[in-house]
């Protein structure tokens, strides 16, 4: 569904994304690691149409979306959440989530309905109507979770969705993750917590420096010299 090739992405001559290529298939569940500063953000920033590439083309569906804008890479069936949650505050969970929905729902009373079964989905109803400041960090993240399901994904960018999560929490987010597949959506979950990662995933890319050192089975990777390499600053 998703095929990457050559992309790169460089900030006035800082390259943070080189020559990276890889395939997601429909369904699939992708972890995306590497080093802080490895280039992961900058790639999912690419993907989800906030950073022109510099290099490379991106074709989803079979459509290429290379510099696409983030409300076109969202039509197209492209959601993405933000390692620093961008909820927003003054407003209600259930508000929030409509705020997505709204994309393929144009009548309100549709919206709220659609926002109502994925606050469900994400074990949050029973804060639908706590603003979104009350809520807690692992709340918070659900609550961003839920938003970009609301847009009717294909496949959906998940930005560190498991940091500062108490163990509890941790299973609780690889469950969802699971949840969300058996929906038939496509993920790739930008990770430090591998705990919580490694288990899921049926594929993990590995970023060092901007490119792409590894990409197979959680076993494969673990066992890879050059991730082992790159985690241990070799
Ligand atoms: N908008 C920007 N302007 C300039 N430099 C940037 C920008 N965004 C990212 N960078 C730089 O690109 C490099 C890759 O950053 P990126 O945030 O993609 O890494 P990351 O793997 O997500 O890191 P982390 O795990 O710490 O979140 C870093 O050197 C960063 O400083």
């Amino acid at each position: 569904m998703l095929a990457v090739d050559g992309l790169g992405k460089a900030f006035d001559g800082l390259v943070a994304n080189r020559d990276i290529s890889f395939i997601v298939h429909h369904g699939e569940i992708i972890g995306l690691i590497g080093p802080n500063g490895a280039g992961k953000t900058t790639l999912f920033n690419c993907l989800a149409g906030f950073h022109t590439p510099t290099t490379g083309r991106i074709a989803f569906e079979g459509q290429d979306i290379t510099g696409s804008t983030p409300e076109a890479a969202a039509a197209l069936g492209i959601a993405r959440t933000f390692q620093i949650v961008r909820v927003f505050q003054s407003m209600t969970a259930l508000e929030n989530v409509m705020v997505g929905a709204m994309l393929r729902n144009k009548r309100v009373a549709e919206a709220r309905e659609r926002a109502e079964d994925e606050l469900a989905f994400v074990g949050l109803s029973h804060r639908a109507d706590t603003p979104a400041s009350d809520l807690t960090v692992s709340e918070q993240k659900r609550l961003e979770v839920a938003r970009a399901l609301a847009t009717e994904p294909k496949l959906i960018l998940l930005d560190e969705v498991m940091a500062g999560l108490n163990p509890t929490e941790v299973r609780e987010a690889s469950a969802l993750v699971h949840r969300i597949h058996q929906r038939g959506i496509a993920s790739i979950i930008v990770e430090h917590v591998m705990e919580g990662i490694m288990p899921i995933a049926h594929r993990m890319l590995v970023l060092d420096y901007g490119a792409k050192i590894a990409d197979g089975t959680p076993a494969e990777i673990a066992e890879n010299p050059a991730v082992i390499a790159a985690y241990l600053g070799e």
